[in-house]
């Protein structure tokens, strides 16, 4: 549980079209790194390369490691499958199976890996449920359809789908960006919890959301259109919010452009 990334020389291509240049970054484990950076610059890229959800994209390549503990997930033999259990996301909206009951959508990964015993569906089930903080509010409704929680109790089913397989890190694609101030809150709050079981990444538009949640914070950028985005610079977050080492980083986050 909870792995460290190592990030060495990472370049990413949709087809020719040269997206990420060489980004070389370490991600401890049980902490919150987020990604910030303008609009393009390729942070949504980077994290679904970290769990090999780049290459599903037709046309789209990868040139460079991603070491999990030591252990290159883009070595020949290693199955992006497992990969994707090892690493698990959330992404920007919710996306429970939306006819599916808030149970089997919780133990959905572990019925796909042939887990049958009722009493550890249920086992785990309940278990993610409390560690995504949405146990309380749907106890009583675990037949009912997932689709029928609101945008954030969906969020947290989603978080409660991924934890359920037990992953090492969880990659989280905007999380909030579709939900309410108090959605938001929840969720932020679970992140901090979650900290201390998960490595987690999450990519974020909000500037104080990175500054509320993350411990390290990487700062992504592009030169112009249609030029590769790039790491201008990653540091502990206070450090990237009160006095960042590179003027580029001090412009964006004083709102100066992005
Ligand atoms: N499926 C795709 N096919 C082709 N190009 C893509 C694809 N997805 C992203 N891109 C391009 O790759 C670059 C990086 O996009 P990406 O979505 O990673 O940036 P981002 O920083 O996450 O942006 P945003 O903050 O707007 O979500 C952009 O130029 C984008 O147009």
């Amino acid at each position: 549980m909870a792995k460290r990334i190592d990030i060495k020389g990472l370049n990413l291509y949709y087809g020719r079209f040269h997206a990420v240049d060489n980004v070389t970054l370490s991600i401890p484990p049980r902490n919150v790194t987020a990604f910030i950076g303008p609009s393009g610059c390729g942070k949504s890229t980077v994290l679904r390369s970290l769990n090999r959800m780049h290459e599903v994209i037709p046309g789209a390549t990868v040139d460079g490691k991603v070491l999990l503990d030591g252990e290159d997930i883009y070595d020949a033999g290693v199955d992006p499958v497992e990969v994707r259990r090892t690493i698990g996301m959330v992404f920007q909206r919710p996306n429970p199976f939306p006819t599916m009951s808030i149970r089997d959508n919780v133990v959905a990964g572990l019925k796909l890996a042939g887990v049958r015993s009722k009493s550890r569906l249920e086992e785990v089930c309940e278990r993610s449920l409390r560690g995504a903080n949405l146990w309380e509010e749907v106890k009583d409704r675990l037949d009912r359809p997932g689709g029928g929680l609101s945008g954030g109790q969906q969020q947290r089913l989603c978080i409660a789908r991924a934890i359920a397989v037990q992953p090492d890190v969880l990659l989280m694609d905007e999380p909030c960006s579709a939900l309410d101030p108090i959605s938001t809150l929840a969720i932020e709050d679970l992140i901090t919890e979650l900290k201390k079981d998960y490595t987690i990444v999450i990519v974020t538009h909000n500037m104080q959301q990175a500054a509320r949640v993350s411990d390290m914070t990487a700062f992504f950028n592009l030169s112009g259109v249609g030029r590769p985005g790039q790491l201008v610079e990653a540091d502990d977050t206070e450090k990237i919010f009160s006095n960042p080492g590179k003027k580029e980083t001090e412009d964006y986050i004083s709102g100066r452009f992005g």
